[in-house]
């Protein structure tokens, strides 16, 4: 049985309790009917204060939770049982959620003191990984997103399926409100759906998705919940006019669906605080998929530098709401340049005003997660501390309008605009709810006084008593003589007047006995009963009444949360654009500046850095970057040398620029990129039933299909899965397709030294390289970008490095020795000979633009580097051709034909085994 499977047999009601069904306690045979009700769940059942599950549930929990697996006897069996204590319920839900388990919750939802036989219990709600809303299980820098997947429906005029690739996407954070939906075909659609990466997933009929990067849980659901009109009927909840709302009948299914599952996870109720439900087109947004998330490491690292990541890197936000906000503007940079040129703005407006920053930081640390508390405020979950933390954050909003009064930028002054100081929420909070109230809501304590009269009377009454009480003993020993009598108060025997046993002869008549001590005798009198009963009565109803008051507030304010998630959303792009500006201001990051509309530029950064690697390394040494539109250049070098950095780095400063943000370099002058594609070695992917090989190609059609000469793509090792040939093949094929028919801006790292001389026949091909120095058999990397190719690949002494032993090292080397003595290709070609003789390659020693551009400017073909390099490779292709020449140019015409962005990779295998047989 595999592990889904696993997890479905403990779903449902328990067959051995079925099997008895009419003999059963009536409690158990609520649970059986429960688990009957929510059979897609382990329902936990609360019995007191513990969560209880039977039978193989029982099993489940106790193997997942590490707690004990007792028994229930009865009448009608032996039943085996795991209970977690419900004050502590958090970490074992969360045990759970990660093996895979959908918890119910199946609570007592009457007073067990009031019920008369079985206490009343119902599934108050479903716990999944995308509907959680507890706070314990949320992480607070995440969104965490339930999605929904569907597909367009209807027939076209001749009955033909017209939307059959007409995709809606919807995503809801349970936790915040927060609701997005979009449609785009099913290749975008999917693209999407692993950008969001929602941690569940609800899918429609038909839709089948492939393997996705991520790992949601798949939920099945109700399939009448995509209906074109039952969705319609859910969003009309939350939109007036649901079609204005989504743009296609995909997208409008998804939605629907999302958000009715989501309702029936919070207990079929709506979600009042979902106010907004956001459409947006993938095309508005810098479309990065899942693979370039992963390869620039935006999020997650994949190196040594474990834990650093893009993100990591400019998170000094401030406030949880900041945190999620910036992972959003990094999943989805801007391409709107007007946009971006306001998020531009402001971030240099902060940076020139460092006490703004310093104020606006101070506020913002100290404002709690409002998006997350509104949204508790409407499920009525929560408690005074809650409004409490509302109203601190409230009080904060004056304050930090204050401090952006003197920034001068369009978005920051419409964001202080926007504002609104919520005075009306913030008073009725501040005058209904005590400064420092409790955490339970029912036990009193928690109206303000002078909120309400009535309440004020009664605590009066109550007050008053006491008071009474507290004089009586006072009074007592006057009356009576005894000055050793004391008034007291227990939980169990309320109010009593304490006589020690030597003066029990002086006890008036009208005493009472309450109970008997040891040395002495408790009594009352008829007045303190009254006064006691008087008392307990008003301090019951002021508790009511504190409760029914406190949940009077709770709903105002749950009716102004529109209001509210608006101040959220500002308040989180303040913190973001704070933190930009920190971040540059610390890092001497520069502003971009995009090529004015309509201009076609190319990418120029002048002493790039790469974020993150910078922060690991002692000294970064910084290059230039000088990339035509639509150029491709071959990037060599040695391993190590820094190829794989400098290419991602490129990459990172256009992404961050368009999030808005500046970037690690001296300057940058930019274009608005649609797309980043990123194709990183077969060695570096761990496939996943795929070939590597296969999966390395399926990329690389997919690259070769879908880019544009506004995208950037970085190939890294390309042909690398396959023999040297057939690689080398396909690299050269796939550099003059994009050079020639996509016009993509390429950086294409590669050991393939042969590939270099694609730069010989098209102007827009060059060679970049990295060099290193050899000074007495040592290799030095010197991180520096240069123009030309490179010659040698230094892979014996990385292998040195590394600790491969002597012996295989000198073996090597002696190999590499005889192999150079015959081949022309790695003589001193280029600064790399230099180097070898100890000195060192300097062409763009300060990585500034200008020492590196002087001989590009004329084109990449006219510096020194270049010369030389193609000099020498040309030779080797020479030499090569004369000798292979007729099956070369079979192979090469084979190649020349395919058409590769119409090729399967199954076809681009059989092509190149065909061609292999040509060769062999
Ligand atoms: N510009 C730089 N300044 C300082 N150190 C650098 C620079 N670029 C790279 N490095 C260091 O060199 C290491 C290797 O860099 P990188 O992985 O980019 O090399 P590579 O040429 O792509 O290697 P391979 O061909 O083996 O994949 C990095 O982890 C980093 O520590």
């Amino acid at each position: 049985m595999n592990a889904d499977a696993q997890r479905e047999a403990v779903y449902g009601a328990p067959p051995e309790m079925l099997a008895v069904r009419d003999d059963l306690t009536p409690m158990l045979s609520q649970y059986a009917d429960l688990c009957e009700e929510h059979d897609d769940a382990v329902v936990l059942f609360q019995v007191g204060d513990f969560y209880e599950a039977f039978c193989g549930a029982a099993e489940a929990v106790a193997r997942t939770c590490e707690v004990a697996l007792t028994q229930r006897e009865d009448s009608t069996g032996t039943w085996p049982m795991a209970g977690i204590p419900i004050d502590n319920a958090a970490g074992y839900l969360d045990r759970l959620l990660d093996a895979g388990y959908r918890v119910a919750l199946a609570e007592q939802v009457e007073d067990a003191e009031e019920a008369s036989g079985l206490v009343d219990r119902a599934v108050t709600q479903l716990i999944t990984p995308g509907t959680v809303v507890d706070e314990e299980l949320l992480d607070a820098g995440r969104a965490t997103y339930l999605g929904a997947v569907a597909r367009g429906g209807g027939e076209g005029e001749n009955g033909s399926d017209t939307q059959s690739d007409s995709y809606g996407l919807a995503v809801v954070d349970v936790s915040t409100g927060e609701c997005l939906v979009t449609g785009a075909d099913r290749a975008l659609a999917l693209e999407e759906l692993e950008r969001l990466a929602p941690a569940e997933l609800v899918v429609g009929p038909d839709c089948d998705l492939p393997d996705l990067s991520f790992d949601p849980m798949e939920t099945p659901f109700e399939p009448a919940a995509f209906d074109a009109d039952s969705a319609r009927e859910t969003l009309s909840a939350y939109a007036p006019r649901p079609d204005a709302v989504v743009e296609s009948e995909a997208e409008l299914r998804a939605v629907g669906a999302a958000l009715a599952y989501a309702e029936y996870a919070q207990g079929d109720a709506k979600l009042e605080y979902v106010t907004r439900i956001t459409r947006f087109d993938p095309r508005e947004f810098l479309q990065l998929d899942a693979t370039a998330i992963r390869s620039l490491e935006l999020f997650e690292s994949r190196s040594a530098r474990a834990g650093s990541t893009l993100f990591s890197v400019l998170d000094e936000t401030a406030c949880a709401l900041g945190r999620r906000r910036l992972e959003a503007w990094l999943r989805r940079p801007l391409v709107d340049r007007d946009e971006i040129e306001a998020r531009l703005d402001a971030v240099a407006a902060l940076c020139d005003d460092a006490l703004a920053r310093t104020d606006l930081r101070e506020h913002l640390s100290s404002v709690y997660d409002l998006e997350r508390l509104v949204a508790r405020v409407s499920r009525e979950r929560a408690d005074a501390r809650d409004l409490r933390s509302l109203k601190t954050t409230l009080d904060r909003v004056p304050e930090v309008r204050e401090a952006l009064a003197g920034t001068d930028s369009d978005l920051l002054s419409d964001l202080r605009d926007s504002l609104d100081e919520l005075e009306d929420v913030r008073d009725l909070v501040g005058d209904a709810v005590v400064s420092d109230p409790p955490q339970e809501i029912t036990e009193g304590g928690v109206i303000a006084e002078g909120f309400d009269a009535e309440l004020d009377d009664i605590r009066g009454t109550a007050e008053a008593g006491r008071e009474w009480v507290s004089n009586l003993e006072a009074r007592e020993q006057e009356r009576t003589g005894i000055d050793s009598l004391e008034v007291g108060y227990t939980q169990v025997h309320g109010y009593y007047i304490e006589v020690t046993n030597p003066n029990l002869d002086r006890v008036p008549d009208d005493y009472q006995r309450r109970q008997t001590l040891k040395n002495s005798e408790r009594f009352y009198t008829p007045e303190l009963k009254e006064r006691e009963d008087e008392i307990l009565r008003a301090s019951d109803r002021a508790d009511a009444l504190e409760y029914d008051l406190f949940c009077e507030v709770r709903a105002d304010v749950a009716t102004e949360s529109a209001r509210i998630q608006a101040v959220a959303d500002a308040l989180a792009d303040l913190d973001v654009l704070r933190t930009l500006a920190d971040v540059a201001m610390a890092n001497d990051y520069a502003r971009p500046e995009f090529h004015a509309g309509g201009e076609t530029g190319g990418i120029r950064i002048d002493a790039g850095r790469h974020p993150v690697v910078e922060r690991a390394q002692d000294e970064f040494v910084p290059n230039p970057a000088a990339l035509p539109r639509g150029s491709v250049a071959l990037v060599t070098g040695p391993n190590m040398s820094g190829k794989s950095t400098y290419m991602r780095q490129v990459a990172l400063v256009c992404v961050l620029a368009q999030v808005g943000g500046f970037v690690p370099a001296k300057s940058a002058q930019l274009p608005v990129l649609d797309r980043v594609f990123t194709r990183i070695g077969a060695s570096d992917d761990i496939a996943g039933g795929q070939s590597t090989f296969m999966r390395e190609m399926s990329e690389l059609t997919e690259i070769l299909h879908n880019a544009t000469g506004d995208s950037l793509v970085l190939l890294d090792e390309v042909g690398r899965g396959t023999s040297t040939a057939d690689g080398l093949a396909i690299a050269r094929a796939a550099t003059e397709f994009l050079h020639d028919e996509v016009g993509a801006t390429t950086l294409f790292a590669t050991h393939y030294h042969d590939l270099t001389d694609a730069a010989e026949d098209r102007e827009g091909v060059f060679n970049l390289h990295f060099t290193a120095a050899r000074r007495d058999g040592e290799v030095t990397f010197l991180h520096s970008v240069a123009d030309g190719p490179s010659s040698s690949s230094y892979g014996v002494e990385v292998a040195q490095l590394a600790g491969v032993p002597a012996s295989v090292v000198e073996r090597a080397r002696d190999l590499v020795d005889d192999a150079d003595a015959g081949t022309p290709n790695d003589s001193d070609a280029d600064g790399v000979a230099a180097a070898t003789n100890g000195e060192v390659d300097e062409t763009a020693e300060d990585g500034t633009l200008a020492a590196y551009v002087d001989g590009l400017e004329n084109g990449h073909g006219e510096s020194e580097h270049q010369k030389q390099g193609s000099a020498a490779t040309a030779t080797t292709a020479t030499t090569a051709t004369a000798e292979l020449a007729p099956e070369l140019e079979a192979v090469a015409e084979a190649l020349r034909e395919a058409d590769l962005a119409d090729t399967t990779p199954l076809e681009a295998l059989n092509l190149l085994s065909e061609l292999k047989g040509k060769l062999e």
